[in-house]
């Protein structure tokens, strides 16, 4: 799908095919879908960018809040979306060991206890080692880093969804 055909979706179109580039985040979709037209996947990506930025820091940490925990409950249960679940899978986290999965679930409960939101991190962009090293790294900084960069990390996550739904604004003029 390129920019125009985005750009000539009605909003329900719109939020179905991009609801959750945002785990669990229909509402910025939907909010965004007002900012049409878009010039490229660029423009979106800022609309998506800016509303996340406009939040004061309880919205921040509500979107924070709507991801699952990495190797957590969701995916032991099989309810992760499939975003996450692709996501999660490729950075090898269904396929953590025994010790492996019990320090990434400690890790986790002691983030969450900390700053009362969860650990998040793009995960495609990483590795389950890499994963392990940032959120042992990371518990002990402070909230307002955390919340920071946390959001900084779903931007990520947004960004490598959307390409994957919209051809790039490169590729569009090949
Ligand atoms: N807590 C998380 O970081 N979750 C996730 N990161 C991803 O990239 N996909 C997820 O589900």
């Amino acid at each position: 799908m390129d920019i125009s055909a985005v750009n000539a979706l009605s909003y329900e179109d719109f939020v179905n095919l991009f609801g959750n580039v945002v785990e669990k985040c229909p509402i910025i979709t939907a909010a965004v879908w007002s900012r049409r037209p878009f010039v490229g996947l660029k423009a979106l990506e800022a609309a998506i960018s800016e509303f996340i930025d406009d939040l004061p820091e309880s919205g921040k940490e509500g979107i924070l809040r709507c991801h699952p925990d990495l190797a957590g409950r969701d995916l032991q249960s099989g309810t992760l979306t499939r975003e996450s679940r692709e996501e999660q899978g490729r950075a090898g986290m269904d396929a953590l060991n025994s010790v492996e999965a019990a320090r990434m679930a400690q890790l986790n409960k002691e983030y969450k206890e900390r700053f009362e939101f969860p650990f998040v991190i793009c995960a495609r962009m990483s590795d389950k080692a890499d994963i392990l090293r940032q959120l042992s790294e990371r518990c002990s900084n402070q909230r307002d880093a955390e919340r920071a960069r946390g959001i900084e990390e779903v931007k990520k996550i947004c960004r490598l969804r959307l390409q994957s739904l919209v051809l790039t604004d490169a590729s569009n003029k090949l």
